[in-house]
């Protein structure tokens, strides 16, 4: 089966998890910070899902559901050992949301992981992934994911408390 098929026969790809601490590597003093899943999220994925770059929608708690890119991987850049799972989300945060559940629905696929001659060159791909996404999240076929029902039940469970 041809890799896009394989990839795109679990989308959308809807998960949740708490938020945890990365590698802080500074990502945010970059001016693009990225919420990272514990390992055990990142063990849920489905086995032939494939490293890369994807973009979609998320929510933290029962907050709005914004645009996000997601990088799923070992960031062959810094060399990880452990893969990993980060979401930057399209949205200024007032604060930092540590400890709090990211709920997030992967729709499409970007491109795989790369490796890059320099630190600027990473940050000119992320920033242009960023703008892929945004465009191709207001097609109609992406847009009626951001009303699907599982970013519903993260609002109402939180809001009566169970
Ligand atoms: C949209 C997006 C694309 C990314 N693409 C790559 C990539 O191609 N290669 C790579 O090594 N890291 C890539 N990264 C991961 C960054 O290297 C990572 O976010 C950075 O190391 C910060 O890690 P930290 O959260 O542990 O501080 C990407 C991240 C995002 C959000
Ligand atoms: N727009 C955003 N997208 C993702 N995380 C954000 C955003 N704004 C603030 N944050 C906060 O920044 C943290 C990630 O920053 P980052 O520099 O990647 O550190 P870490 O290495 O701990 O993941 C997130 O866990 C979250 O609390
Ligand atoms: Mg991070």
């Amino acid at each position: 089966m041809p890799l896009a098929d394989c990839i795109m026969r679990h989308l959308p790809y809807f998960c949740r998890g708490q938020v945890v601490h990365g590698f802080g590597r500074g990502s945010k003093q970059l001016g693009i910070p990225t919420a990272n899943f514990p390992e055990q999220v990142v063990d849920n994925l489905p086995a032939d899902i494939s490293t890369g770059i994807y973009y979609g929608w998320a929510s933290v708690g029962s907050g709005d559901v914004h645009k996000m890119v997601v990088s799923i991987g070992w960031n062959p850049y810094y060399k990880n050992t452990k893969k990993s799972m980060e979401t930057h989300i399209m949205h200024t945060f007032k604060e930092d949301f540590y400890g709090e559940i990211l709920n997030v629905a992967i729709v499409g696929y970007l491109r795989p992981e790369k490796n890059f001659d320099s630190l600027e060159s990473l940050i000119s791909a992320i920033q242009g992934d960023i703008e892929e996404a945004k465009k191709r999240l207001d097609l109609p076929e992406h847009l009626k994911i951001k009303e699907d029902s599982f970013f519903q039940v993260s609002r109402s469970k939180t809001i009566n408390g169970h």
